[in-house]
């Protein structure tokens, strides 16, 4: 898995080398063994047990007829095909280190490159390993963990650097962007997502509030190498309370492009400026490219969990679209000519500290897990959520390692009469959903896949694993795996066979809000993959 490797990895068909399924985010394979005709027929070819009940979030890499998983204090690697365990490496972490993970303990997989795996650990650090045998390689440092600063996402690597982001949105830290040395662990540039004084955007912060301003980066960002530009989504600001920290807080809720080499910021927009709800736009989207007004441009798109959905240029960060895709009540609309929101009525009652009701909720229209992007259909598929929450604004205290949010919280509202979920069939530059597939019960929190064969894999909170047919949402297989789906599926092939993997194991923020109907779903950890045949 050269450099070359890994840019190549959206066009390799028998390797998943990147998160994302290809620097552009995209999770669509060229594959279509399994297709609308033969979907029915898939079934399971193997399980494997992580043995491991915490939240199972990491997606599959596969190399040279190895598969990679990881769990919160594991990494396995197993054999693709008949899921037998080659290695596996367990660790231990500080027992003190579980609450300050805000929204489960999990770890979303490892980046490969040069005959080595890194994964971050929930404890901060970011660990090299040898592939062949999971030994370990190096460790270095990124933060104190007692801040309240965790690592959950899979790292990326870039014109040879490996970037990583970090958690703790909800502690009062101060998010960053690191780059490492892939050989020894040495750090070679840090980037800080909110700007102090003396840099540039450093007038969005009264005093030193930038200091606790949030601006996490816990997801892993997307690549493109002809620009040679990394873009990476940035979370809430800290507190979420906005009323101690006026002005627009750069770089909080917005996406970031810059210089893998340097760390040198290029461009940013924008989403939230001044955020008060939690809107994190940490899952930065997808490169797409696609033909605008009849002209080719080069895009990033993302459902941002404030609501909207937008397209940018991503040569130049110019916002060419942005549309509602769930219920949106804090923002009429966003204004293009700006590239600004326009608070709604709701929004100023919320920021003057009365009681209201604010869709989307602080899990947003959309939470963590990635969509897709189908080239043949030109829509983007995502898990969105249908949800509200109570808001009204409290005074924020800081306290090393606790939450400091400055809202009273109480969780979110799920409508009576209509659906809480869907997997939805996005138009990037409209929001419209060509076609919606309302869950029956629980929200899904899971990612997606998409494939030539005209499909989309997923899987609901309850433990089916489905496909669905891209043109109309219609059901054409479902499994149920042994716990919750909060997962991103992967598809490859080996040996001429096609087979589609996902980890199962509920957990995530979802399972912290009390939703009674989680009783109703074990946890524990596995791997499944299916294959038709
Ligand atoms: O602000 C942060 O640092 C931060 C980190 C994480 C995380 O690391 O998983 C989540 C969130 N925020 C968050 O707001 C959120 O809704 C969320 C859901 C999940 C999950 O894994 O289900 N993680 C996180
Ligand atoms: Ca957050």
């Amino acid at each position: 898995q050269s450099l070359d490797d890994l840019k190549r990895d959206a066009a390799t068909n028998g390797d998943v080398l990147t998160y994302g399924m290809g620097y552009n985010n995209q999770r669509y394979s060229s594959l279509k063994q399994i297709n609308k005709g033969n979907a029915s027929k898939l079934h399971p070819v193997w399980a494997y047990s992580l043995n491991n009940s915490q939240s199972q979030e990491s997606q599959p890499i596969i190399y040279q007829g190895v598969m990679y998983v990881t769990t919160h204090n594991t990494t396995v690697a197993i054999n693709p095909v008949t899921g037998k365990q080659i290695w596996k490496q367990e660790f231990d972490l500080p027992q003190d280190v579980f609450k300050m993970a805000c929204c489960g303990i999990l770890n979303r997989g490892v980046a490969i490159y040069d005959g080595k795996l890194f994964r971050a650990t929930l404890d901060a650090h970011i660990v090299a390993m040898d592939a062949k045998t999971g030994k370990q390689l190096w460790k270095s440092k990124a933060a104190d963990y007692q801040n309240g600063q965790a690592m959950t996402s899979a790292p990326l690597i870039a014109n040879g650097v490996v970037i990583t982001g970090i958690a703790g949105g909800e502690y009062g830290t101060r998010g960053f962007i690191d780059g490492w040395d892939p050989e020894t662990g040495k750090k070679l540039w840090r980037f800080y997502t909110t700007a102090a004084p003396d840099q540039k955007g450093g007038d969005t912060w009264p005093g030193d509030t930038h200091l606790k301003g949030g601006a996490p980066t816990w997801l892993t960002g997307a690549y493109d190498p002809e620009l040679d530009l990394v873009y990476w989504g940035t979370g809430n600001g800290g507190p979420w309370n906005p009323n101690v920290r006026k002005g627009d807080n750069l770089y909080i809720n917005s996406v970031v492009a810059f210089r893998p080499k340097t760390g040198e910021l290029v461009w940013h927009y924008q989403f939230s400026p001044n955020d008060p709800y939690d809107y994190d736009s940490t899952e930065v989207g997808m490169l797409v490219d696609m033909k605008i007004a009849g002209k080719d441009r080069k895009v990033l798109t993302q459902a941002n969990r404030n609501g909207f959905m937008y397209v940018l240029d991503r040569a130049s960060g110019e916002l060419l679209a942005a549309n509602p895709y769930v219920k949106v009540n804090w923002a009429d609309r966003i204004d293009l000519k700006t590239g600004r929101p326009v608070h709604s009525e709701m929004d100023k009652k919320a920021r003057a500290g009365e009681d209201v009701e604010i869709f989307p909720s602080v899990l947003g229209g959309k939470n963590w897990s990635p969509m897709s992007w189908n080239p043949q259909t030109g829509l983007a598929y995502a898990n969105t959520l249908n949800i509200s929450w109570p808001y009204q604004l409290s005074k924020p205290e800081y306290k090393r390692g606790e939450w400091y949010v400055g809202v009273n919280y109480r969780g979110v509202n799920m409508p009576k009469d209509e659906p809480h979920g869907f997997l939805s069939a996005l138009d990037p530059m409209t929001g419209k959903s060509k076609w919606q597939m309302a869950w029956p019960g629980q929200p899904s929190m899971a990612g997606t896949l998409s494939t030539a064969g005209g499909l989309v894999f997923t899987g609901a909170a309850t433990g089916e694993f489905i496909a669905v047919d891209a043109e109309n949402g219609k059901k054409l297989y479902e499994f149920q795996t042994s716990s919750g789906i909060i997962g991103l599926p992967v598809t490859f092939v080996q040996d001429g066979k096609q087979y589609v993997s996902v980890v199962s194991g509920s957990g995530g923020v979802w399972a912290l809000l009390g939703d009674e109907r989680m009783s109703q779903v074990p946890a524990g950890g596995s791997v499944w993959t299916f294959a038709v045949e």
